[in-house]
This record gives structure tokens, sequence and C-alpha cells, in this order.
């Protein structure tokens, strides 16, 4: 099924509004999401680590975290796309500048000898996007490759992602294979999925 148009639009606008920015201030918010995101206490905890590489201009540079990772004796893993497997193959990087070269549309990936971390040994996923909302929606590049990996972590493992604050909209198209996000860092907001709507309709609906 093809991306709708309103998909597609958003992902435009959105896109245009984080390219605009200025580079100073970007720089400054990108700084401060990273050092939100490694303090929270479900990434310090975690064992095993599932994190995305920059790989487009305005996706934030998770370099920082990376090292991060590593430098806390985290096992990283990062993606790497396969056509054959019809997804998202996830390895282990212990040094991103060896471990890591450019894949399809030029996108830093793992090199497919690299060990295979399973998705069930992920304990937490740092996902791309490029527009959220704030019950935790997420939007992709479209490809769909993290609405099929998501689905197969543990149900445990908290999936967070980090935006500027314009990539937070109001008006997210949301389909059923949508998996929602547990947490999203902006620079001024740390939103939190707020689950009792779910536990209630599971509980038979009394508050
Ligand atoms: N930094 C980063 N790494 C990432 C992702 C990401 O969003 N950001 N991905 C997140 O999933 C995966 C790669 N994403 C991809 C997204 C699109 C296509 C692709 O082939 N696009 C086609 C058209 C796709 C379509 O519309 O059907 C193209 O652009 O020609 C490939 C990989 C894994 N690594
Ligand atoms: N769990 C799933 N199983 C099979 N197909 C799926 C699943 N999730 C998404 N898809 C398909 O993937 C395509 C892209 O979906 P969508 O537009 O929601 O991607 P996205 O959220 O923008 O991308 P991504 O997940 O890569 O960040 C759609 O054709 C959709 O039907």
């Amino acid at each position: 099924m093809a991306s709708s148009p309103e998909k597609k639009r958003l992902r435009v606008e959105t896109i245009a509004h984080v390219l605009n920015l200025d580079a100073a201030a970007r720089a400054e918010q990108e700084r401060l999401l990273i050092a939100r995101v490694s303090a929270l206490a479900s990434y310090r905890k975690a064992g095993t680590v599932l994190l995305y590489v920059r790989a487009f201009p305005e996706e934030i540079d998770t370099g920082p975290l990376l090292a991060d990772a590593l430098g806390s004796d985290k096992r990283l893993a990062c993606p790497r796309v396969d056509r054959r497997a019809g997804g998202l193959i996830l390895h282990e990087i212990r040094d991103p500048v060896r471990d890591l070269r450019a894949g399809m549309l030029n996108i830093p990936e793992p090199s497919p000898d690299a060990p295979v971390i399973e998705p069930g040994k992920v304990d937490w996923v740092l996902a791309p996007g490029v527009a959220f909302d704030v019950l935790g929606n997420r939007l992709g590049r479209g490809a769909g490759h993290y609405d099929r990996l998501l689905p197969r972590l543990r149900k445990d493992v908290e999936v967070w992602a980090a935006a500027f604050d314009r990539q937070i909209v109001d008006d997210l198209p949301v389909e059923p294979h949508d998996v929602p996000l547990d947490g999203i860092v902006t620079p001024t907001r740390i939103l939190i999925r707020d689950q009792s709507a779910a536990s209630h309709e599971a509980s038979g609906g009394t508050a």
C-alpha cells in the first residue's frame, strides 16, 4: 500500500521546518536532546540498546549517544536494511568508525558480517521518525521498517524518540500497524505515553 498524500505532505513540511532551523540553535537543541535521552532511567539501566545512525540531514546526530552507550559498557545494536530478509537486521557495533559503512541511500549501516543481535535481546530503542504526536504515534520515512521491527521486541522494552518541537504535530495520520512509542524527548518537553486508556479498556472500562 502506497503512503497517503497526507503522510507525504506531513513529511515534506516537517523536514522543511527542521532544515530551516538556525544552525547554532539547532546544534544547541541537539546537544540538549542527547543529554536528556542519555539521562533517561530506562536507557541508563539497559544492557543492549538499539540506536540509529544519522543518515538524513533532518535527523539529529546520534554520534554522541553511540559514544555514550559504548562508553557505559552497553551492547550497541544498529539496523541494517536487508532486502532479502525483507526488513531490518540488527548488528552489534563496537566502533562506529570501523564497523559502519555506507549502505543503501548512503545510510551508514553495519556490515552483514558484524555479529547479529536478535530483536528479543534488545532492552531499549531509539526509533527514527519524521513527525510524532503527543500520544507517541510516529511517522517514519515510509518504508515501514520500524513498524515491522517494533512488534518483534520484548513487551517490556521501552521505545523512545528524540525530536525537535516542530516535529510534534496535531494531525498525525495513524494506521492499525503503527506501534506507539513509550516516550518522546524534545528540547523543551518529555512526552510519556499515557497507558491508562489502554489499561482501562483491558480491565473492562472502569476508571
Ligand atoms: N538514520 C536512519 N537509519 C535508518 C533508518 C532511518 O530512518 N534513519 N531506517 C528507518 O526505517 C532504516 C533505513 N530506512 C530506509 C528508508 C527508505 C528506504 C528506501 O528504499 N526508500 C525508497 C523508497 C521507499 C518507498 O517509498 O517505498 C527510496 O527512497 O527510493 C530504505 C531505507 C534503517 N536505518
Ligand atoms: N507490521 C507490518 N506488517 C506488514 N507491513 C507493514 C507493517 N507495518 C507497516 N507496513 C507497511 O509498510 C509501509 C509503510 O508504512 P508507514 O507509512 O506507516 O511507514 P513509516 O512509519 O513512515 O515508516 P518506518 O516504520 O520505516 O519508519 C506501508 O505500506 C505499510 O502497509
